[in-house]
This record gives C-alpha cells, sequence and structure tokens, in this order.
C-alpha cells in the first residue's frame, strides 16, 4: 500500500544542500498498522510529505495506493486521508459541519453515503455536541477529532498520521487511539503514524520504523526492537538509545553510523 524505494529529498538552504532524507526504503502492506519514530529533524515530515503528494522527491521512487503522489495528487486524494496534529485542514471560520459539506463537494461524495459516514464518525468520535461549531473557538483534543473524522469521510484506504496526539490530555489521547485501533481493525485501513509519543506507539503499532538523519536506522515489529535491549530496559530507555546513536541496530550496525 506504501512503498518508497531509495526515495530522497534534498533542500538547498542558500548555498547548502540538506540532505532531509536519503536512500529510505520500506513498504506499509494493506492493513498494517505502523509507527514512523526518529528524533527531532529525522525526515518524519519529509518523508510525510513525500507520501502525500505534498514534496517530490529529488531521488528515487514513492508509490502508495500504487500512484506516484506528486503526478497524481487527484487520484491519491480519493485514497489517502491524512492528518497533521500541528495544523489543521479544516476551514478556520466555519462551523466543523460546513468544513465537512466542503468536504464532500471536494471528493464528490454521495449525499447518502456522506450522511451514513458522518453519522458514523460523529458517534464514534463524539462531535456531535461541536458540529455547529466554528474551528477555531473548538479545543485542541475536539479540533482533532475533527481533523480526524474530515480525514476519513470520504473512506480512504491509507491513513497517514503527523503527531495526532500531540499536545492532548491522557483522556483525549486514549480517546483517539481507541478510534485508530478500530479503524484499522474494523475497516482495514492501513496506517501510517509518527509521532513522538511512545505510548501510541506501545499501544497502535505492532510494526516500527525509525529514521535517524533522513536513513532507515530500524524497521521490524515492536517486539523485535525490545528484543535489541536489556530486559529490564522500557521502550523510553531503548529509543533514548537509538536516538542517541547508542542502540545495536538490527543490521547489526550502531545508530546514526554511515553518516
Ligand atoms: N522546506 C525545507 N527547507 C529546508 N530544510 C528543510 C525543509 N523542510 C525540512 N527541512 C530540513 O529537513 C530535515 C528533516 O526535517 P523534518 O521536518 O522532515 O524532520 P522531522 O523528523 O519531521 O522532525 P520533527 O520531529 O522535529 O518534526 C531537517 O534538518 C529540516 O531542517
Amino acid at each position: 500500500m506504501i512503498e518508497l524505494d531509495r526515495a530522497g529529498r534534498t533542500f538547498k538552504v542558500r548555498r547548502n544542500v540538506v540532505h532531509a532524507v536519503r536512500d529510505l526504503s520500506f513498504t506499509v502492506s494493506a492493513g498494517e498498522f505502523v509507527g514512523c519514530l526518529g528524533p527531532n529533524g529525522a525526515g518524519k515530515s519529509t518523508t510525510i510529505k513525500m507520501l502525500c503528494g505534498i514534496l517530490t522527491p529529488t531521488s528515487g521512487r514513492v508509490r502508495v495506493a500504487g500512484l506516484d503522489p506528486s503526478r497524481r495528487r487527484t487520484a491519491l486524494a480519493r485514497r489517502i486521508g491524512v492528518v497533521f496534529g500541528q495544523r489543521t485542514t479544516l476551514w478556520w471560520d466555519l462551523p466543523l459541519a460546513d468544513s465537512f459539506e466542503l468536504i464532500r463537494l471536494l471528493h464528490k461524495i454521495e449525499r447518502a453515503a456522506f450522511r451514513a459516514r458522518l453519522a458514523e464518525l460523529t458517534d464514534t468520535l463524539d462531535l456531535g455536541a461541536f458540529l455547529r461549531t466554528p474551528v477555531r473557538q473548538l479545543s485542541l483534543g475536539q479540533r482533532m477529532r475533527g481533523d480526524l473524522a474530515a480525514a476519513l469521510l470520504h473512506a480512504p484506504e491509507v491513513l497517514v498520521l503527523d503527531e495526532p496526539t500531540i499536545g492532548l490530555d491522557v483522556v483525549s489521547k486514549a480517546g483517539i487511539r481507541e478510534f485508530l485501533l478500530r479503524v484499522n481493525a474494523e475497516q482495514g485501513t492501513t496506517v501510517l503514524l509518527t509521532t513522538h509519543d511512545l505510548g501510541d506507539v506501545e499501544r497502535l503499532c505492532r510494526r516500527v520504523v525509525l529514521i535517524d538523519h533522513g536513513r532507515l536506522a530500524f524497521d521490524g515489529t515492536l517486539a523485535d526492537l525490545m528484543a535489541t535491549a536489556p530486559a529490564h530496559e522500557d521502550i523510553e530507555d531503548v529509543v533514548t538509545r537509538l536516538y542517541k546513536g547508542e542502540a545495536v541496530l538490527a543490521d547489526g550496525g550502531p545508530a546514526g553510523a554511515d553518516q
């Protein structure tokens, strides 16, 4: 469902070239729920932007649902849902319900199917009380639930989430995690999630890919990742050592090597 084959993305900053992502290869199969980890500046958001077609790779190949994201943005928009936790995709001054109606028109969702889907999302995300509230008046947790509903209204096969639980309280986080598990389990939606919240990873992701300095530093199950560490270490200890380049990788090399 998601394929990166030696994907790379550089940015020119004055006279320098920043290698945000280099030679990144991994695939995500249909129905998987994969967590994408990496320290600040590792290249996670750049990767997600390449998957959504917002950025074109400067090398290698990216495919989502068989499509080249940057060339087939319109076709891809029907197959993918995207949430950027730090930025809303909703219309700031419009009530949530009006944003949803605009999304219906953009995706040309048939009215009856839209009504059924919206009723289901309103119920599972508990949106009923603030459907008529302008987005700018929503709390962060309410807005995030609205963004999730917006990303899923057209029933996409793939959901890409960039820090969807950032800034949320424990109860809101738990609600969103439970919702994401249901979407993945009941509808078979493929999910790729980036997060700095290791609780998200522990509760949601069977598999983890770790990006460091734009490269793949680990790809395996969460159990494999934990198996690289002494038994007394928890996920925070393991990931801290990986981010510091101290841990041993699945392929036997030190993290951050070959920079
Ligand atoms: N538009 C841009 N122009 C120049 N450099 C950029 C641009 N976007 C990202 N970068 C650089 O690319 C690298 C990767 O950034 P990216 O935002 O992908 O990291 P990230 O893993 O998402 O980080 P964080 O966890 O802090 O959100 C960083 O060094 C960043 O400064």
